[in-house]
């Protein structure tokens, strides 16, 4: 597989608000390229906001994005993803009464007229599973195809970043141990992935570098391997949970 360098995110100091109460403070984190990094944090510690963030949806109230040289904070969605960083937030919906093929030629129809075919393709290499469901309606699909379709639409746009919020929320382990190889082959061919997890062992299985959020603020930022030789760094009990069925219901 061709490994391209694409630009690493750097997030420094970032300061976000939601209504009047700040939500998150000063975080500060390097997304490189060509591999998987975790973000872990129990329920309401700021997880999603960040990803809001980044993808341009909220304003941060202080500090940068960068990705590589590029200053990106304060861009508009659209700008953030024409720059390359695509961002899957958490619970990201289908057009039900649309088709795979309709959702996915959607998705990119702000792509170049030359990028949209291969955008297209690449997708549909990573989940050839989408072929069979290709004039299916969204709302006639599993959770897992949906999850699929979703994914297909942000990787289509071949981001140098991709932003995924609770990847495996809501899906059988089955499901989520065909979706995780596939965010591992995005980043080893060169693509910076950020996955945003409530639950540990799913992320730590991918990730090379870890960090914790807490209350709004990075606590830990090390490897995935230390989390995973260290299971009391990770301060909240249930991020220890193993299995989808300690979910908390
Ligand atoms: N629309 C909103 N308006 C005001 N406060 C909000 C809003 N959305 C979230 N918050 C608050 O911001 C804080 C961070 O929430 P956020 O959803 O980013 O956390 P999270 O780590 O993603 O948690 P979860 O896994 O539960 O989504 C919480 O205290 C939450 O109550």
């Amino acid at each position: 597989m061709t490994v391209t360098t694409a630009p690493a995110l750097h997030v420094e100091g970032l300061r976000v608000a939601r209504g009047t109460r700040t939500v998150l403070h000063d975080v500060r984190l390097d997304i490189p390229a060509g591999e998987v990094t975790a973000l872990l944090g129990p329920n309401g510690a700021g997880k999603s906001t960040l990803v809001l963030a980044l993808g341009g949806i909220l304003r941060p109230t202080g500090g940068r994005i960068l990705l590589g040289e590029r200053e990106l904070t304060g861009r508009r969605p659209e700008k953030v993803r024409a720059a390359g960083v695509a961002v899957v937030p958490e619970g990201r919906r289908l057009l039900p009464s649309l088709t795979v093929r309709d959702n996915l030629h959607a998705a990119v129809y702000s792509l170049g007229r030359e990028a949209r075919r291969p955008g297209v393709e690449y997708a549909l290499q990573l989940f050839p599973e989408l072929r069979q469901r290709w004039h299916t309606p969204a709302r006639a699909l599993s959770g897992g195809q949906q999850q699929m379709v979703v994914l297909a639409q942000a990787l289509a746009s071949r981001p140098s970043v991709l932003v995924v919020d609770e990847l495996s929320l809501g899906l059988a382990p089955v499901v989520v141990k065909r979706l995780t190889p596939v965010l591992a082959d995005v980043a080893a061919a060169g693509t910076a992935v950020l996955l945003i997890e409530q639950f540990a062992h799913v992320a730590l299985a991918l990730a090379t570098t870890a960090h914790i959020l807490e209350g709004g603020r990075i606590r830990f930022s090390g490897t995935a391997q230390e989390l995973k030789d260290n299971p009391d760094k990770l301060s909240a009990a249930y991020l220890l949970r193993t299995n989808a069925e300690d979910s908390p219901s």
